[in-house]
């Protein structure tokens, strides 16, 4: 093949950008050109230019099931990015365009199909997001990170991969880990991760009973942007960072159990690392429900353990982080008898299958 020219896009949050790092970290070494199409001033323009890969932004609106008055002017932002895309897209001329969802893909999945470019779309959750419901009908292939997802894509487009998870994760060392956040090896660490956006009321009921969780744990939180409590800086055994990028790797390994949000590509790096977690989904009232839908999954397959947001208090925390504690080994025993899919290899093969 020659032309060896991809253009990855996704957005939003992080969970719609991480996967592709995984991927685009394979292609590169493989000698791929890629290019990165996001939205401007958006999460993926921040990690995506620490990845040493060109960042296009467009322009971008919001696809709502609700009233808003924006409703009025995002068609016409959406309208605005596919012409942008376009552009770039005639530019790039790459052999594939992959879609990782949120709104961000909706102009750049129509302007590729107008280019007669093929387009592999990935959705990480059990149910299908409006961005890539709608990215579906102008996609060539449809990957899914659940096999539950199968049936809620065309049959001859769907193919279940599995999450693509960043290979670094797998080369942390929970020595450097501690060694980084200042914490010894007397006490267990306890990493709470919000969802790369934050979770207030994770935040706040967290913080709420610290002074408790310090007396057992050492604490890091990923609190999310603009979510930082500066009053509790310099407190003993307790970390906050609103994000953070290639210390993860080092921190996860250093982390002994997890309580996070259910985002479908974060309980899969758990799911791989073998962390014990305690998974408080974001609410119906929040989302479409698609975090309950995973956190069940897991729960179900004895991999989580869940709280509902609607359960969540000082007590519940508590007492569900007491029995995560106690049910350690048998969530560990469980989580490794899974056997996941060789994820990054299918999608490479399928990738350069779309591209010849
Ligand atoms: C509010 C919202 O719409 N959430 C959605 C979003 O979540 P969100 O963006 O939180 O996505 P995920 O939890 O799936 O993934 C977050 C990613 O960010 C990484 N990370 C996070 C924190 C940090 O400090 N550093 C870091 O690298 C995680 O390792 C992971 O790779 O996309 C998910 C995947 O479609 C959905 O399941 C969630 O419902």
């Amino acid at each position: 093949m020659t032309n060896k020219k991809i253009v990855f896009t996704g957005g939003g949050s992080a969970g719609h950008v991480t996967p592709n790092i995984a991927i685009m970290n394979k292609l590169k070494a493989a000698g791929w050109d890629i290019t990165y199409i996001g939205s401007r001033k958006g999460i993926e323009e921040d990690i995506i230019g620490k990845e040493d890969i060109p960042f296009h932004g467009i322009s971008s609106g919001k696809l709502r099931r609700y009233f808003d008055w924006k409703n009025f002017s995002d068609p016409l932002r959406i309208i605005k990015g596919a012409m942008e895309a376009l552009m770039i897209l005639r530019k790039v001329k790459p052999k594939v365009v992959f879609s990782k969802g949120g709104f961000v893909t909706v102009p750049v999945v129509m302007a590729a199909k107008m280019l007669k470019i093929p387009v592999i779309i990935h959705e990480s959750d059990i149910t299908p997001g409006l961005a890539n419901k709608i990215a579906t009908k102008f996609a060539t292939r449809v990957f899914v990170t659940f096999d539950e997802t199968l049936n809620h894509f065309p049959s001859d487009k769907v193919l279940f991969t599995g999450s693509p998870i960043r290979e670094e994760l797998f080369k942390g060392k929970g020595q450097e880990g501690r060694a980084w956040l200042g914490f010894h090896e007397k006490k267990p660490i306890l990493t709470i991760m919000g969802g790369s956006l934050g979770a207030k009321k994770i935040n706040e009921t967290l913080r709420q009973v610290l002074t408790q969780l310090t007396e057992q744990y050492q604490i890091v939180h990923l609190c999310g942007k603009g979510n930082m409590d500066r009053s509790l800086e310099g407190v003993k055994g307790y970390k906050q960072f609103e994000y953070i990028n290639q210390e993860l790797p080092d921190v996860l390994a250093a982390s002994e159990f997890i309580i996070s949000r259910a985002g479908a590509n974060s309980i899969f790096e758990f799911l791989a690392l073998r962390k014990p977690m305690l998974l408080i989904p974001l609410s119906r009232n929040a989302s479409r429900g698609d975090q309950i839908l995973n956190a069940q999954s897991f729960e179900k397959k004895g991999f989580a353990k869940v709280l509902f947001e609607e359960d969540l208090t000082t007590e519940t925390l508590l007492t569900q982080l007491e029995a995560l504690k106690n049910e350690k080994d048998q969530l560990q025993k469980n989580m490794s008898k899974d056997s996941a899919p060789n994820t990054l290899e299918i999608i490479l093969k399928e990738i350069i299958n779309t591209a010849k």
